[in-house]
C-alpha cells in the first residue's frame, strides 16, 4: 500500500505540476484503494501540495485508521462526509484523486457512493483515478446502472439516472494494467514497483522497465490488452 501510494502522489506530481494543481482533493474508498489514497495524500503533501481529504465512507480495519493518524499527523484536512461539503471543495480544487473503488468493486454503486461518483463527473476537474476508474468493472469495464440525478450547483435528487462510472484524465494501473481499463483514453501509468519476479513470471506480466529510481512508467496508448 505504502509503494501503490507513492506510485499514485507521483503520476499526479508527473501530470499536474504543484504550481499550477496545487489543491488536491483525495477521495478514498472504503477499501484498500483507499488505504492508497490516504498514502498518497501523504506524500503529495511531502512533495508540497496541499491535499484535502474526503472520505464519505472510511474504512474500519486498522491499517485504514492508522493511515489517518498519519495524515492527521501531516495536518492534511478531512472534509465532512456530506455532499454539500464536497460541492464547495470541489469548487476550489484543482485536480481530483479518485481512490474510491478498485478491483474489488462491482457495479451497481451503492449509497454513499451513487451521490459522490456524479458530482465528481459533473466537476469538470481533471481526475487521476487508481488502479481503475471509479465505477467501472474490473474486467468489463463501463457498464451503466443508476445513480442519484445531480443538478446545477450539486444538489442531490432523490430521481435516478444512469452512469458509467468515472472518465479520468489520467489512470495509475497498481501492478498490471485491469482487463477493464482497456477502453480507457486518457495517459496511462504503471505504478507499484514491488511485483517479485516470481510472480511477474507465473502470471507472464510482461511488465515494462521502470526508469531510473520512479515507482511509476508510463504506458504507450492501447497497451493495456499487451502486457
Ligand atoms: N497489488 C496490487 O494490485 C495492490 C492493490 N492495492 C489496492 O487495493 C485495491 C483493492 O482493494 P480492496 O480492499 O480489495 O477493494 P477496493 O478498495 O476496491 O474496495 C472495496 C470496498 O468497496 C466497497 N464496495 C465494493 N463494491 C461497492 C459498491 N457496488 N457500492 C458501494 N461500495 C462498494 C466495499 O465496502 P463495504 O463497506 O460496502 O464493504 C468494499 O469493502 C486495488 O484496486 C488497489 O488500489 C493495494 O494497495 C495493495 C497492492
Amino acid at each position: 500500500m505504502e509503494l501503490a501510494g507513492l506510485a499514485c502522489a507521483q503520476t499526479l506530481a508527473k501530470v499536474y505540476p504543484k504550481a499550477t494543481h496545487s489543491r488536491v482533493l483525495v477521495c478514498c474508498g472504503p477499501g484498500n484503494q483507499g488505504g492508497d489514497g490516504l498514502v498518497a495524500a501523504r506524500h503529495l503533501a511531502q512533495f508540497g501540495y496541499k491535499p484535502t481529504l474526503y472520505m464519505p465512507k472510511p474504512g474500519n480495519k486498522d491499517i485504514y485508521k492508522r493511515l489517518q493518524i498519519q495524515c492527521n499527523n501531516m495536518l492534511i484536512p478531512s472534509l465532512p462526509s456530506t455532499t454539500n461539503e464536497l460541492s464547495q471543495a470541489l469548487s476550489v480544487s484543482d485536480v481530483i484523486l479518485d481512490a474510491i473503488f478498485g478491483f474489488s468493486f462491482s457495479p451497481p454503486v451503492r449509497a454513499p457512493f451513487d451521490a459522490v461518483l456524479p458530482l465528481l463527473a459533473k466537476s469538470g476537474k481533471p481526475i487521476v483515478s487508481v488502479d481503475i476508474p471509479s465505477g467501472w468493472d474490473v474486467e468489463k469495464g463501463k457498464i451503466p446502472f443508476s445513480v442519484k440525478k445531480v443538478e446545477g450547483e450539486g444538489e442531490v435528487k432523490e430521481e435516478e439516472t444512469t452512469f458509467e462510472g468515472l472518465e479520468p484524465d489520467v489512470l495509475v494501473s497498481l501492478t498490471a494494467p485491469k482487463l477493464g481499463a482497456r477502453d480507457f483514453k486518457g495517459r496511462h501509468f504503471l505504478g507499484g514497483r514491488f511485483v517479485p519476479k516470481t510472480l511477474e513470471q507465473k502470471h507472464d506480466l510482461n511488465l515494462l522497465e521502470y526508469p531510473g529510481y520512479e515507482q511509476i512508467v508510463e504506458l504507450p496508448t492501447n497497451t493495456t490488452q499487451k502486457l
